[in-house]
C-alpha cells in the first residue's frame, strides 16, 4: 500500500498491481521508507507536490518498489505516463543599482522556490549594491559593457562567450540601465527577461527608468501602476509582455511611496516568473504572446 500512496502523487490514475513475482527484481536500494523525492533528488532535480511532477523525465523502464520482503510492486512501462524531469537552470542577472530583485531571486533559489542557480552577476557599475552582494555570496561579477571609462569591461562577443562557458540558460535584467545589444539578444532568443516598474507599454522606453518612471506616473494622474516583466528585444521596453501586477496610485503618493509599493510586487512577481521559467512552464501562443502554465493546474495559463 505504501508504494500506492507514494505513487498516487505522481501517477494519479495508476493502480499498482501488487503481485508476487517470480522474476528476480533488480535490486532497488530505495530507503526503507522509499521516497520518490529522494530518487528524484538523486537525479539532481526536485519533485513538486502536485498531481504531476514537471520535474522527472527519465528513461525509467520499470520501477520496482520493494513493498516488503515478499511482494514487489511493478510499474510496467506501458502503464504509466512518463513524468518529466527538468534540469536545474543556470541564471545570469544584470544589475546597475541596489539589486533588491537580484537578492530576492537569489534567496528564492537558495530556498528551493526557484529550480535554478544564479551563476554570474553582470553590471556596468562594479561598486553598486548588487555587485557587493554578489561578491559576498561568492557569485562571479562581470563588467559589461566595455567603455572608454571601463576598459576592463567585456565586449558583446566576449560576454556571450563568458555566458556560454558558464552554461547560462536565461538572462534576467533587474535594474540594469544600459541597452542590451542585438548580438546578445540573438545569442539568447526568448531567453532574456527584464522587469520594468510600470504597466507597459505606458511609461516605458528611453529615459524611463528608476524614479523617473514613478514621477511620470504620478504626474499623469494614472490611478494604477505596477511592475511588468517582458522579454527583451532590441529596443527599450518593447519586448513581449509576460507578466504584470497592479497596484493603486494614491492621491497623495510621493514618487518614493509609489516606488516602494511597486518594488514590493516586483520581488514577488520576478520570483514567480523565474520559477516558471526554470520549470519550463512557459508557452508561446500562436499569435506570439507568451503565457505561464499554472504549476498546480497545467490546464490553466496566465
Ligand atoms: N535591448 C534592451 N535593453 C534593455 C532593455 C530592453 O527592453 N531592451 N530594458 C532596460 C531596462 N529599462 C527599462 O526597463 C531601461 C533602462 C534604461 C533606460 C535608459 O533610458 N537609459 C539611459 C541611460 C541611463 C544610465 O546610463 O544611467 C539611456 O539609454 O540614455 C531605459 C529603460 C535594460 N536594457
Ligand atoms: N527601466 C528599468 C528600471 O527602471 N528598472 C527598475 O529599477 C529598479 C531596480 O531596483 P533593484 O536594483 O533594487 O532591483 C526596479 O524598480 C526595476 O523595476
Amino acid at each position: 500500500m505504501e508504494a500506492q500512496n507514494l505513487l498516487s502523487g505522481f501517477f494519479p490514475n495508476y493502480k499498482i498491481p501488487l503481485t508476487r513475482t517470480s522474476k528476480k527484481p533488480f535490486s532497488c536500494s530505495l530507503p526503507s521508507n522509499p521516497s520518490f523525492h529522494s530518487l528524484l533528488q538523486s537525479h539532481n532535480c526536485v519533485s513538486f507536490k502536485t498531481h504531476y511532477s514537471p520535474c522527472f523525465k527519465g528513461s525509467l523502464k520499470k520501477i520496482f518498489f520493494c513493498v516488503n520482503a515478499s511482494e514487489n510492486a511493478v510499474l510496467e512501462e506501458k502503464d504509466y505516463k512518463r513524468p518529466q524531469v527538468v534540469k536545474r537552470k543556470k541564471l545570469a542577472v544584470f544589475v546597475s543599482g541596489g539589486g533588491s530583485n537580484f537578492k530576492s531571486i537569489h534567496d528564492a533559489c537558495f530556498e528551493g522556490l526557484v529550480h535554478g542557480d544564479i551563476v554570474v552577476l553582470v553590471t556596468n557599475k562594479p561598486d553598486c549594491g548588487g555587485a557587493e552582494y554578489a561578491k559576498n555570496k561568492e557569485i562571479p561579477v562581470v563588467l559589461f559593457p566595455r567603455t572608454k571609462d571601463a576598459t576592463d569591461g567585456l565586449s558583446p562577443s566576449d560576454l556571450v562567450a563568458a555566458l556560454r562557458s558558464l552554461e547560462v540558460d536565461f538572462i534576467l535584467l533587474a535594474g540594469y540601465l544600459k541597452l542590451i545589444p542585438a548580438e546578445l539578444i540573438r545569442a539568447y532568443p526568448r531567453s532574456i527577461l527584464n522587469i520594468h516598474p510600470s504597466l507597459l507599454p505606458a511609461f516605458g522606453g528611453k529615459g524611463y527608468y528608476g524614479m523617473k518612471v514613478h514621477k511620470a506616473v504620478i504626474a499623469s494622474g494614472a490611478r494604477y501602476s505596477g511592475p511588468t516583466i517582458h522579454f527583451v528585444d532590441e529596443h527599450y521596453d518593447t519586448g513581449r509582455i509576460l507578466a504584470q501586477r497592479v497596484v493603486p496610485v494614491l492621491a497623495n503618493d510621493t514618487a518614493e511611496e509609489l516606488a516602494a509599493r511597486v518594488l514590493h510586487e516586483e520581488h514577488q512577481l520576478y520570483v514567480e516568473v523565474t520559477a516558471a521559467l526554470c520549470e519550463e512552464r512557459l508557452i508561446w501562443r500562436e499569435d506570439g504572446v507568451p503565457l505561464i502554465q499554472n504549476r498546480g493546474n497545467p490546464n490553466e495559463y496566465s
